[in-house]
Order: structure tokens, then sequence, then C-alpha cells
């Protein structure tokens, strides 16, 4: 599925450079990558062409002046945001969906994400996801200065500047993007930080994280130099799976590096596939695909709540065994609750290792219903 994706505000620019780099260079699924900030100085910072960046508004920035202020930028900037994406690339979206990439929690992206999104509903006959990164504790919560894994935050952590409303500014913009997303793809950042680790200091990994389940999903479709998947993920796939009703979205992965030739081409000039023992493929799917489902998700869940659920398997063709894919298919089924279930695979010919992306959709977390009550 080809995205054009938009980053809005401070975390939202820095997770669509995240999504920039991680592109494989064989396998682009990036039409144009945009960058929209109320703040000069963050947006100076990213790598995006200045063609496809853009400062609008005033600094929402201020804590004093909060979501109500960011919420009335956006409205009043809308036109204009649509003007710099047609400026950037033309009047027509060369994309099969849009993904405005936006951190809640702040005012400047939280508060522009609803306009814009209705907006670009409007003007494109295309799905518009939203990828939204949810606030840590510590962020709004003085008393909660311990990582999720109980260790106490280092003096020296710097989460950078606290946010009071944090959680409730996260809980307002998720119901005002509830019927306007096609889907909200969510990252809970606090879960991602490592025990003392500060939101400054680990942003950049957790946005790389993030930006591989990204790239391994949405890169999943058509063919990788000449290699031909046995069953193709398409964009209607990912459309069905995604939906078109705002549903809670979170991406699990898993991913092995195997051996490889090391040339394609061996020492000859013949194209050479690596013989790959049956049942090192079939154990090393069998691992991804494990960590994909049981292991760590951009958000938590009880895969039980999905409704649907996708399995991309990718990595070198001689390592992507048919069975063992289907395998895998099977036991996402059994895991989530749902009944809506898609599976495929993505050759990756000059890859080095063996991976498993899910999707699932449609799923309720106990980390929402806790920032709810925290904003309460
Ligand atoms: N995962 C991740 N989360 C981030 C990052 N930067 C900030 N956040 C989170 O995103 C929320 C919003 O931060 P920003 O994106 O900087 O805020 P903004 O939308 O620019 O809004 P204002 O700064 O209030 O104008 C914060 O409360 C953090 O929880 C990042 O790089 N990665």
């Amino acid at each position: 599925m080809q995205l054009e994706v938009i980053g809005v505000g401070g975390a939202g620019c820095r997770i669509a450079d995240a999504i920039r780099a991680a592109e494989p260079a064989d396998h682009s699924f990036l039409t144009d990558v945009f960058a929209f900030d109320t703040d000069a100085d963050d947006l100076a910072r990213t790598v995006i062409p200045e063609s496809h960046r853009f400062q609008y508004g005033e600094d929402a920035s201020d804590p004093d002046a909060g979501l109500e202020r960011g919420l009335a930028i956006g409205q009043e900037s809308v036109d204009e945001l649509l003007g710099a994406l047609e400026g950037g690339r033309g009047t027509s979206l060369a994309a099969d969906a849009v993904l405005l990439t936006v951190g809640l929690g702040g005012a400047t992206g939280g508060g522009t994400a609803p306009a814009l999104v209705a907006a670009l509903q409007r003007r494109y006959d295309a799905p518009v996801y939203v990828l939204a990164t949810l606030p840590a504790d510590r962020e709004f919560d003085a008393e909660a200065e311990t990582s999720s894994a109980g260790h106490r935050t280092s003096d020296h952590a710097d989460d950078g500047p606290p946010r009071p409303d944090a959680a409730a500014n996260a809980i307002e913009s998720l119901e005002r993007l509830d019927g306007l997303a096609s889907a909200i793809i969510a990252f809970d950042t606090d879960a991602w930080l490592r025990p003392g680790e500060g939101l400054v200091d680990g942003r950049d990994r957790c946005n790389r994280n993030l930006a591989t389940r990204v790239a391994a999903v949405f890169a999943s479709g058509g063919d990788s130099d000449g290699a031909v998947a046995q069953t193709v993920i398409d964009t209607s796939d990912v459309r069905r799976i995604l939906g078109d009703e705002s549903a809670i979205v979170t991406l699990g992965y898993g991913e092995q590096t195997v051996e490889t030739s090391g040339s394609r081409f061996g020492l000859g000039l013949l194209p050479s596939e690596p013989d790959v023992e049956t049942s090192e493929a079939v154990s090393a799917i069998e691992t991804v695909v494990r960590k994909g489902i049981r292991g760590k998700h951009t958000l938590e869940c009880d895969p039980v709540t999905a409704e649907r659920g996708l399995l991309i398997v990718g990595g070198p063709p001689a390592w992507l065994n048919r069975r063992a894919i289907a395998e895998g298919r099977r036991t996402l089924e059994s895991a989530i609750g749902g009944s809506g279930i898609l599976g495929g695979d993505a050759p990756r010919p000059d890859g080095d290792r063996v991976f498993a992306a899910v999707v699932f959709a449609g799923v309720k977390s106990d980390r929402l219903e806790e920032l709810r009550a925290a904003a309460d």
C-alpha cells in the first residue's frame, strides 16, 4: 500500500522522519512525507525536505494555552495545511491512504489532527489513518516517577516539559478523532521506555521501533525485486483489516536474523538460492509469529479482544515455508476473538532476516482505560 505520511507537531514530525528512514530501499511504500508544526525550531530539526515542511499558526506549546488553543489553531489553519500539501506534491493524492502521525498529550498535534483528518476525508477518496502516541505517566503524574517496570526514573532522565494535562488532552483528542479517522494505530510510549530512561532520551529508539512495524505492514504488498509472493497482501486487504470506523489498532512484530548466501549471485554470475533446512525455516517462522502475536505490541492488549487480524511473514524467499506460514495464520485465527483474518508473505530477496508483522484491529486496551481514569 502506498502511503502519504503527514507528521504534525513535535512527536508527529519525528515519527514521520523515522518512517522515512525505515523505508526499505528495494520496496518503497511512501509517496510523500510532510512535516507540519507550529514550532519553527522543532520543524528545522526534521530531515524532511523543505518543500515538504510547513510552519503554521503560532507556537501552541505554551502549556497554559491548552488543547483548546491547539484545536482552534487547527481549525484556523486547515486550509493553509491542505494548500501546503498541494504545494509540495500537486493537487492529486498519489497514495492509496494517508497516515497522519501525531503525539497525543500536547496542543499542536492533538489539536490539529481532528480538523486535518476531517478535511482530508472530505477532499480525497482514500482512507485517512492516524498513528497516535499516548503520553507517559511521568509527564502528567508527579507520583509516577517510576517506569512501568517499577524502577525509579534517574535524576538525569530528561522527560521534556511536564504536561499536567497530557492524559486529559490525549483522551479528548482521541474522542474527537473517533468517527473521523479511518483507524487509529496506537503506540503506548510509557510501555516502551526502559527503566530509568527519560522520554527525550528514549524517544528516538521508540520511534525506530514503531517505524519498523509500520514499514513491515505497509510495505508488504507487491513484488520485491522480481520475487513474487505466494499470497500477496494488497491494498484492499490492508484496508479491510484496518476498517473505516476508527478502530483502535495495535501492531506486533517479531524478527530473526537468518543465514543467507551473502550474495544473491554467489561466486559466479548465476543467481543462487541458499539451501535452507525445512526444519530451520519452520522454526524461524514459528518464533517470529509467536513474538508477533504474543510479544510486545505497540499498545498492549489481549489479542482475544481484537475483531480482525493480519499476519505478514517476510524474509528471503528460501526461508518462507508455505506450511509454516499457513500454520501461523491459524495461530492468529485462534488467538483473536473476532473472525476477520488475513495472512500473506512478503519475499525480501536481499533481506537477512525473517519477520512477522501482526495487525490487531478493533482492540480493547486497559491502558486506554487507565488514561481515561487519569483524565477525570
Ligand atoms: N513516541 C514518542 N512520543 C513522543 C515523542 N515526542 C513527544 N512524544 C509524546 O507526544 C506528546 C506530545 O508532544 P509533542 O508532539 O512534542 O507536542 P505537540 O503536539 O508538538 O504540542 P505542543 O508541544 O503542546 O505544542 C508528549 O506528551 C509525549 O507523550 C517522540 O518523539 N516519540
